[in-house]
């Protein structure tokens, strides 16, 4: 609940009223009702990725279901990075620390699946009818995921495929063209060696983005654009990692302790924008020109503008 001295506030729109907020909270000495900020702002922003990836608004407790899950999903990315330390040996070393990752993964399946069914009815039911008997929902991400259809098999994907698809196309558009060529500059806090190089304290260090994607050490025809790069899991049954915190291929959003911090929004957004709302066709007589050009960030010299079609 928020405070009255707030809500009285806000209705005169006076601008000074959230420090006046802070200051109770932090001043422990006054009275007033301690209102976490924090967690309404997650609660809202919770809210609003859940509304558009499921298109339904859920009620409270869902929703703190949802977030208390995903927390622990974000935190677990760290606490188990030991396990990425030779992986086939460790599932014996350590067997019961496995127990967890893998319990964390049913109980998301088990959170997430139904919804993506719940939203497949929907829709097979609203195609049926003309109309559905609940309230008019706006199309889902998870209906754009579901409506993917793979080139050559001309077959739609199953649950796991059809969310692998759409990584898989922003994962290859961004090793392919980075929007940043490199990370920013970073410092090295002591002097290290790194394949026989001293690098000497206070170095500041540029990372190749660009280099890195294309390296043919790494990548098989680096310049071809090929989904398959992403489409299988590894042999974890893990998907990609962005994050590099496996093993890094590439880093478009940097990787550590400063990488991106937008970068899960960032993919979310791209997908949603680029799949969700757009048709790709290219225009007949109009090739499409892949060179860059340097802008704010790297971008197409020549823009598709007039290869889009709005859905
Ligand atoms: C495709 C989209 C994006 C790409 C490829 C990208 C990439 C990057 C890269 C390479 C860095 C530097 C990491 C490093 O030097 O180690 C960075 C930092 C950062 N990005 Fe992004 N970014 C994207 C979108 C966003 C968005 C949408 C936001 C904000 C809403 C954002 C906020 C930031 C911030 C605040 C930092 C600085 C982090 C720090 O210095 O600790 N980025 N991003």
């Amino acid at each position: 609940m928020l405070h009255p001295s707030l809500v009285k506030s806000r209705s005169k729109h006076r601008p000074w009223a959230l420090s006046i907020l802070i200051h109770r909270l932090l001043d422990k000495s006054n009275s007033a009702t301690e209102v976490m900020v924090l967690d309404h702002i997650k609660h809202a922003i919770y809210s609003l990725l859940v509304f558009m990836c499921f298109g339904d608004k859920m009620d409270e407790a869902r929703i703190k279901q949802i977030t208390d899950l995903k927390h622990r999903a974000l935190l677990a990315t760290i606490q188990f990075k030991i396990l990425n330390i030779f992986p086939r040996v460790g599932k014996i070393i350590f067997r019961n620390r496995w127990k967890e990752p893998t319990t964390l993964r049913k109980e998301i399946d088990s959170m997430f699946i139904p919804l993506i069914q719940a939203r497949v009815k929907y829709v097979e039911e609203k195609a049926k009818d003309g109309v559905h008997k609940k309230e008019e929902q706006p199309v889902a991400y998870v209906e754009t995921l579901l409506n993917l259809e793979l080139p050559e098999e001309k077959r739609k994907l199953t649950l796991m495929k059809r969310w692998l698809v759409s990584a898989a196309v922003i994962l290859e558009g961004l090793r392919r063209h980075p929007p940043s060529h490199f990370l920013l500059p970073h410092r090295v806090g002591e002097e290290m060696e790194l394949s026989g190089y001293v690098i000497p304290k206070n170095s500041i260090i540029y990372f190749m983005v660009r280099e890195m994607g294309l390296d043919p050490k790494v990548w098989e025809d680096p310049m071809e654009f090929k989904l398959e790069r992403f489409l299988n899991t590894d042999r974890n049954g893990e998907p990609f990692d962005i994050t590099g915190n496996r093993e890094i291929k590439m880093m478009p959003f940097g990787a550590g302790r400063r990488i991106c911090p937008a970068y899960d929004f960032a993919l979310l957004h791209l997908e949603a924008n680029f799949i969700w709302h757009f048709e790709w066709k290219p225009v007949e007589g109009d090739d499409v020109d892949l060179t860059e050009e340097l802008d704010f960030t790297f971008t197409m010299k020549n823009p598709l503008t007039d290869c889009l079609l709005y859905k």
